[in-house]
């Protein structure tokens, strides 16, 4: 570390400090302690697997296979713990090195169906960042419309227009956070009578921006009298559909325009609409496919290899365009394509159309060596590890005022269908030739190659789990032990693994600023998404490896309705839909309970208190699985509202619990 200051010493200071997380040390110690108990589980169920003919075997071999798994993969998760680093960027010295030879900056917005992802909405994300602290001739934000939706786009003409007011307010209050629909909502200090007379001016020409939108989303078309404002309207005619349309691309804000000025006269970012071509007949490969397109239009961790995941993220155009990364690579900042530095806004249009178009990546590498992968739903991932295997490495960083906020789901259902869709496609990076094992091996550390598989292997993890909730309390409610006795020592493993891998975890939760009832509510979806998401990926998967179904990708809604939001808040779970995943959620947690009492009343009735002490660990695994499923009981059986499970599915879970109960225990 170099003195601060001036000087041609500042200028070469570093940009960023990497420290270690402190006690690794006394992590690994204490890692290895567990994994003593791991390997001595291990050694228990090889060791007392009962004979032939006797009850239990099987099952017991069966909590053989699902300990190694859980094992296994508790080592693979321990690449994640061993090497934690923290990156601590000095902003200034950004400026002082780079003065005004800051790089151009990209920023790219994708939205996909203006039902699922409002128009509103979107264009908070676009004014959000169009205001960035950075200068304005350098940065470019480009809008992919994969919805072909004219709403979208007038959206996006009404956010060009108020960006004008936004901007220089964004700048002189140095506002935050720089989303109108989001800084709107927060209460503002009125102590300064001029901020305040300038918020109430701007607040108005945002709601009234909102009012038209919303007025044209109600009526679900554009009024005649703004389509004749604009003559990218034009563009879409009758035969224009989500599915089926050509390329549009309208540039609403040309940066290198000396009259593309805000109010005050100052210099506005550039703004481009795109919505690629789509036809039936061509793969429009999601969002990797709309990424390609902006890409293409634009010209544009602990062991480097911090996770791509999708939003949020920054690249180096170089690495994105497939270039292998050189030790002379210099991080030339300021590699601009001059190229259509004289071409006129039309002409730009007419080109980027030709980019937008379906056949324009035929025959090339682009989804290949090129820009975002194809044929995974989880584009990201897969393109992250391809980039860090082309030598490229990759930082994490946190900061504690956010840098990016997203639109999380507030209801169960489309979690559920957003982590099947995430394990399905990290799954199916581990079957394709992308396995970080081999795809990575010589090119990225073991450690990195390891991180990676503890995500692809959630869909599988989701087997051992699976056996693990239903087999040890089917068994307990037979009276059939398959744990050690209290007195035995093998017991110890058990208990020493089960304390110190939760305590370990609750310790993780409280280090990150999370509550205890955070750590506890995690258990509760960490089992949920196991038991549903993951086991459904996994199936997806194999039935798309055997060639019996295609790669999907169900978008995510981001529209919130008011009593949804309103229990979401209260922290109440919204079920509310009769799907196949919340049928085995109500199911699993009947399951649970009615081997609860049934074990529990076999111990004290039938077997005389005989059995107790070899059942106890079963009775507090079924225990814990009843506490967990509690709100799922409450859905089921004393909630009224909308998001409650519906009867239908407590009808069923009770069949396929009473058929369960029937199963032979060998
Ligand atoms: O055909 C498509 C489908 C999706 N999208 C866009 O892709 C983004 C991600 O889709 P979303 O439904 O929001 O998925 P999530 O699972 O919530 O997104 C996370 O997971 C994705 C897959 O890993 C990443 O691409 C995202 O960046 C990341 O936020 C959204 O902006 C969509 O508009 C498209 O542009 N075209």
């Amino acid at each position: 570390m170099g003195k601060g200051g001036g000087g041609e010493d500042a200028v070469m200071l570093p940009l960023f400090e990497t420290k270690e997380a402190r006690f690794r040390g006394a992590y690994k110690v204490f890692a290895f302690t567990v994994f003593v108990g791991i390997f001595f589980i291990w050694v228990y169920r090889l060791t007392h697997i009962p004979r032939a003919g006797e009850q239990g075997r099987w099952a017991w071999i069966g909590m053989f296979m699902a300990e190694l798994c859980f094992g296994l993969y508790w080592i693979l998760t321990q690449s994640c713990r061993f090497k934690v680093v923290y990156n601590h960027p000095f902003k200034e010295r950004l400026s002082n090195r780079y003065k005004d030879k800051l790089p151009s900056v990209d920023i790219f917005v994708c939205t996909a169906d203006p039902k699922m992802e409002q128009p509103t909405m979107v264009i908070n994300t676009v004014l959000s960042v169009m205001s960035y602290n950075y200068p304005p001739e350098k940065l470019g934000v480009y809008l992919s419309d994969d919805g072909g939706s004219d709403l979208t786009f007038y959206a996006l003409i009404e956010a060009s227009n108020f960006s004008k007011h936004w901007i220089p307010f964004c700048k002189k209050f140095n506002v935050e956070p720089r989303s109108p629909g989001a800084y709107f909502s927060q209460q503002i200090d009125v102590h300064d009578i001029k901020y305040a007379q300038e918020w109430l001016a701007i607040k108005k020409l945002y709601k009234q921006m909102e009012n038209r939108i919303d007025l044209a989303i109600e009526m679900g078309e554009i009024p005649k009298e703004i389509r004749d404002q604009h003559k990218g309207f034009s563009e879409w005619n009758s035969k224009v559909t989500k599915q089926d349309h050509q390329s549009i691309v309208k540039i609403m804000i040309d940066g290198r325009d000396e009259n593309a000025v805000d109010i005050y006269g100052g210099q506005l970012p550039t703004l481009v609409y795109m919505a690629r071509e789509k036809r039936l007949q061509w793969s429009h490969n999601f969002k990797a496919g709309a990424m390609n397109a902006l890409v293409e239009l634009a010209g544009i961790g602990g062991y480097g290899a911090a996770l791509y995941c999708g939003t949020g993220c920054l690249h180096r155009r170089e690495s994105l365009y497939g270039k292998v990364y050189s030790k002379d690579y210099g991080g030339e900042l300021n590699v601009e394509a001059r190229i259509n530095a004289d071409k006129t806004v039309n002409e730009l249009e007419e080109v980027s159309k030709f980019l937008a178009n379906c056949s324009y990546e035929k025959d090339t590498q682009w989804g290949k060596k090129m820009g975002l992968i194809y044929g995974c739903p989880v584009e990201d991932v897969v393109t992250g590890l391809a980039i860090q295997c082309r030598g490229w490495k990759s930082l994490y960083y946190n900061p504690n005022r956010k840098a990016f906020l997203g639109v999380a789901p507030t209801t169960l259902d489309v979690v559920l269908v957003q982590q099947k869709r995430w394990s399905e496609g990290m799954f199916q990076i581990f079957f394709s030739k992308y396995c970080p094992f081999t795809y990575g091996h010589g090119k990225i550390k073991l450690g990195a190659q390891m991180g990676y598989c503890m995500y692809l292997l959630w869909a599988p993890i989701s087997f051992p789990t699976l056996y693990y909730v239903i087999v040890p309390p089917l068994c307990l409610f037979h009276g059939i032990s398959l744990f050690p006795q209290v007195e035995s020592i093998w017991f110890w493993p058990f208990a020493y693994v089960f304390v110190a891998r939760n305590a370990c975890s609750i310790a993780e939760t409280l280090n990150c600023g999370d509550t205890l009832k955070a750590w506890w509510n995690g258990q509760r979806i960490w089992l949920i998404r196991r038991t549903t998401s993951y086991f459904f990926g996994f199936i997806d998967t194999i039935s798309r490896q055997l060639g019996l179904s295609e790669t999907t990708f169900a978008i995510t809604t981001k529209v919130v309705i008011e009593d949804v939001l309103k229990r979401y808040e209260e922290e109440v779970i919204e079920f509310g839909s009769s799907t196949i995943m919340v049928t085995i959620i109500a199911a699993l947690a009947l399951l649970h309970i009615f081997c609860l009492i049934g074990g529990i009343k076999k111990i004290f009735l039938d077997l005389e208190f005989i059995k107790l002490d070899q059942l106890i660990l079963q009775v507090i695994l079924s225990l814990l699985l009843v506490m967990i499923n509690i709100p799922v009981y409450q859905a089921l059986f004393i909630r009224n509202d909308e998001g409650r499970i519906p009867s239908s599915i407590l009808f069923k879970s009770v069949v396929l619990v009473s058929l369960a109960g029937l199963i032979p225990i060998v």
